[in-house]
């Protein structure tokens, strides 16, 4: 039992393979405009694939013949979409939408129970229009689930909602969720652990990197998981227990694969330290020259990102940098090193 999809949606770029099992959670993870939700477009069927085979539960949803796709309608995937526009009818009605289109006499008695779950009972007769943002995502949410679909695809669930909506929508999601068969699309580590059992990164088009959620933010293998996990990826090559990096830099890490084997450390730029002058000693860092590619201001500090590392420093420093100016990055010793295939 799962979800088993290959789509190509050429005209954007997009070549994503991915894999869903039975009642578990997919947090599908990449910068803007990476394909995700082309990719949950195209499994939902709102958009048409050049190429695509979608299986779920061993039923063919979408094949090479594109004639014989099972229309959206009829492929028990149900989207949540980021403008969750709800009908212009009452709370109620949306709800009901799903399983009265289904057939069930007990329509809404259903959507109050629905509504009941996602704690907007008292909300059944107001229109769309008369929702706060918060309660429209639930109505939105609750509308999805009474559907009963066999899949539920949330694209940035919590997006454009303040702090606190979020965070009890947030709480919501993690509850329903529960055994549901789902992929949820986000930019937060924060989703990605506390929502879903595994994660797949997307980058241009392609899925990068999948694994268990934990895994993937703990041993990233691509960028965008590192940044994601507030870490740095320092990749490079395995010698005699120490990772050499482009340039020749070295940095003493603890396991890893053997000599020649491409690894990497992921470490937090909060520990990495900066200087603007070759270090007279090493101490415990290991010393690696960078160029600096670019200066991120974060509050009271500036993040400094080399081509290998990132290291962070006060605004004062930061505007004697410019792009191309040479730093050093101090790197802790013996850190964990894991091999990048
Ligand atoms: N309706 C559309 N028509 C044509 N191209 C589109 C359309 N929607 C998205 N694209 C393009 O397809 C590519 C993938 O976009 P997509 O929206 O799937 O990415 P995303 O990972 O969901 O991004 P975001 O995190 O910003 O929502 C981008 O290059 C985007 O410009």
């Amino acid at each position: 039992m799962r979800l088993e999809a290959r789509v190509t949606v050429a005209s954007r770029g997009v070549d994503a393979t991915l894999m869903v099992d039975a009642g578990r959670t997919l947090a599908l993870l990449g910068s803007n405009g990476a394909g995700k939700s082309t990719v949950l477009e195209s499994l939902a069927g709102v958009v048409r694939p050049d190429r695509a085979r979608i299986v779920l539960d061993g039923r063919i949803l979408a094949g090479p013949d594109r004639r014989r796709s099972v229309p959206a309608r009829d492929r028990g995937i149900v989207l949540l979409s980021q403008d969750d526009a709800l009908f212009p009818m009452s709370v109620l009605d949306n709800v009901a939408f799903g399983p009265r289109s289904a057939g069930r006499r007990d329509a809404a008695e259903a959507a109050r129970g629905w509504l009941d779950r996602v704690g907007c009972a008292d909300l059944a007769d107001r229109r769309p229009a008369q929702l706060s943002g918060g309660q429209a995502r639930r109505v939105a949410i609750a509308r999805a689930l009474a559907a009963e679909p066999r899949v539920l695809l949330l694209d940035e669930p919590f997006a454009g909602l303040d702090v606190e909506a979020a965070s009890s929508v947030r709480a919501l999601v993690r509850e329903l969720l529960d055994g549901v068969t789902a992929i949820v699309t986000t930019h937060d580590a924060l989703d990605a652990h506390a929502l879903a059992d595994d994660a797949a990164v997307m980058e241009a088009g392609q899925v990068v990197e999948a694994g268990a959620a934990a895994d993937v933010l703990s041993r990233p293998r691509s960028r965008f998981a590192a940044r994601m996990a507030g870490r740095v990826l320092i990749q490079g090559t395995m010698r005699g227990g120490r990772l050499v990096v482009d340039g020749g830099s070295s940095i003493p890490v603890t396991g890893g694969p053997g000599a020649g084997a491409w690894a990497a450390i992921a470490v937090p730029p909060t520990a990495i330290e900066l200087a603007l002058d070759s270090p007279v000693s090493a101490g415990d860092r290991a010393w690696v020259i960078e160029e600096v590619v670019a200066l991120e201001p974060r509050g009271d500090h500036v993040r400094v990102h080399g081509a290998i590392a990132a290291a962070d420093t006060d605004p004062e420093t930061a505007v004697t940098l410019e792009r191309g100016a040479r730093v050093w990055c101090g790197v802790p010793r013996g850190l964990p090193a894991y091999a990048l295939t």
